[in-house]
C-alpha cells in the first residue's frame, strides 16, 4: 500500500469507531476485508489509528472536524507534513482538501492541546498538581512494552538473550528488578516462545513495582481479591513464598489463569465468593479494584473519551463497596492493599480516606503513587493494616 492509501484506511477505521464501534472491533473489521494489506501496512495503519485516538482533540482541532478525515489531516499538520502531498486523490489516496479544510486556522485550547476532555483537566490538576501537564502529555504517546521475568525459572539477562535470538531488542528496566523493557521488535514476541515456556509474561513495569512494594513481611496466605486475568496473582507467586488464592466476582475473567500458572510452574487456588468465608482470614489481601484506568490510557486510548462524570461517580461507588466487603478477609494484624491504575484523587486518596474514616480499627501504613511515564503506567497503592490504630 502507498503511504497515502494507509491514511485512507485509517480514516475508514476511525470513522467506524466514531460511529460507535469499539476501536478493536473497527480495526478487526477493516483488517478482515483488507486482503491487500501486508503485515507492515497493518502495523502502520494500527499505529496511525491508535495515535489519532490518543490525540483526538488536538488532531480534530487542527484538522477541523472530529471525523476520520479531520483526525488524519490534523495528524499530518501536527507532524509538520504537507497535507496535500498525502490528500491528493491519486490512486487510493484521500481526496484533496476542500476550501474550508484549507482555511482551518484556529487557536486550540489548553485541554485540546493536552488531548483531554474539558471536565477532566481540573481532575488531573487536582490529583497531580504541577506534574499534571507532564502526565497528560505522556498519555498522548504510545506506552512502553514490558515483560515480567518469572524469576523462579530464569534470570532477567537470560530472557534478554533469548529475545535477541529472534531479533528483539530489550533491556533491564531501570528501577523494577523483575521487568524488561522491549525496545524493538515487540511484534516478534510470539516467535521467541519465552511466554509459552513460562519464562516471562507481558506485564507493565508499574504493575510489577506495586507487587514488589508489598513484599517484605512473611505472609504465608495471600488473596488476590480482584484477580481478573491474573497478572498480579502470578507476580505474587513469583515474589512471595506463600499460598496464593485468586478470586474475582466474575470467575470467567480468570479463565486463562490456570494455563498461565501451569506454564509458570506455580500453584494458584481459585476461590468463589462463597468459598472465601471458609478460607479467610488471609495475611495479605490485594484489592486491584475496577477503576477508570486513567493511568493506562495510552494502551486503552478510547477509555479517555468514554469516561463521563456519572461513570466516574459510579466507579467510585463500586470501589467503596468493594473496600467495604474485602476487609473481612484480612486477619488481625494483616494487610489490605488497595490498588488502582487511575491517577484521579477521587478513586485513590479519597477512597482511602473514606475507608479510614469508616473503619477505626484500620491504619494506613503505606501510600504510594506512580505517575504514567516512559517507564510505566500510572498506579496508586494504599496499604491498610487491620488492628487497633496506633496513632
Ligand atoms: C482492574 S481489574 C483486575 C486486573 C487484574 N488484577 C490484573 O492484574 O490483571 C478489576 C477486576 O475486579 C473485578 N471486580 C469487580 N467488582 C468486584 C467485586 N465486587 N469483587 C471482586 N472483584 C470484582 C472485575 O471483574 C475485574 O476483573
Amino acid at each position: 500500500m502507498t503511504p497515502a492509501a494507509r491514511f485512507a484506511s485509517a480514516i475508514e477505521i476511525l470513522d467506524a469507531w466514531l460511529g460507535g464501534s469499539s476501536l478493536d472491533g473497527a480495526y478487526r473489521h477493516w483488517s478482515r476485508n483488507a486482503r491487500y494489506a501486508g503485515s507492515s501496512d497493518r502495523a502502520a495503519i494500527r499505529d496511525l489509528v491508535f495515535d489519532a485516538v490518543r490525540r483526538r482533540r488536538s488532531y480534530s482541532g487542527l484538522g477541523g472536524t472530529d471525523t476520520g478525515r479531520g483526525l488524519m489531516i490534523g495528524a499530518l499538520r501536527a507532524a509538520g507534513v504537507s497535507v496535500s502531498d498525502v490528500f491528493n486523490g491519486r490512486g487510493h489516496a484521500p481526496a484533496p482538501l476542500s476550501q474550508p479544510e484549507l482555511a482551518i486556522d484556529r487557536e486550540l485550547t489548553r485541554a485540546e492541546w493536552l488531548d483531554v476532555p474539558d471536565w477532566l483537566l481540573p481532575r488531573f490538576e487536582e490529583a497531580l498538581g504541577d506534574r499534571a501537564e507532564t502526565v497528560m502529555r505522556t498519555l498522548r504517546d504510545r506506552a512502553p512494552i514490558h515483560l515480567r521475568v518469572n524469576t523462579l525459572n530464569i534470570d532477567r539477562e537470560d530472557v534478554i538473550e533469548r529475545l535477541s535470538e529472534v531479533s528483539i531488542s530489550a533491556e533491564p528496566h531501570p528501577t523494577v528488578e523483575t521487568a524488561i523493557t522491549v525496545t524493538e521488535g515487540a511484534r516478534r514476541l510470539p516467535q521467541s516462545e519465552v511466554i509459552e515456556e513460562g519464562l516471562a509474561e507481558l506485564q507493565d513495569a508499574s504493575s510489577q513495582a506495586v507487587i514488589a512494594r508489598l513484599a517484605g513481611p512473611s505472609d504465608s496466605r495471600i488473596l488476590d481479591y480482584c484477580a481478573g486475568a491474573g497478572g498480579k496473582s502470578l507476580a505474587l507467586c513469583d515474589l512471595f513464598d506463600a499460598e496464593v488464592h485468586a478470586h474475582d466476582i466474575d470467575p470467567d475473567r480468570m479463565s486463562d489463569l490456570p494455563a498461565r500458572a501451569q506454564r509458570a510452574g506455580v500453584d494458584i487456588g481459585y476461590r468463589t465468593t462463597a468459598e472465601l468465608k471458609d478460607e479467610a482470614p488471609y495475611d495479605l489481601v490485594l484489592c486491584d479494584a475496577p477503576c477508570s484506568g486513567s493511568g493506562t490510557w495510552r494502551r486503552d486510548p478510547e477509555g479517555k473519551w468514554m469516561l463521563t462524570p456519572d461513570r466516574l461517580a459510579g466507579i467510585c461507588g463500586i470501589q467503596s463497596e468493594i473496600l467495604e466487603d474485602v476487609g473481612a478477609n484480612v486477619r488481625l494484624g494483616g494487610r489490605l492493599a488497595y490498588v488502582t491504575c487511575s491517577v484521579f484523587k477521587e478513586e485513590n486518596e479519597d477512597r482511602a480516606a473514606a475507608f479510614l474514616a469508616a473503619h477505626e480499627r484500620w491504619s494506613l501504613i503505606d501510600e504510594h503513587r506512580i505517575d504514567p511515564s516512559e517507564t510505566g503506567d500510572g498506579f496508586y497503592l494504599a496499604v491498610f493494616q487491620r488492628g487497633p490504630r496506633t496513632t
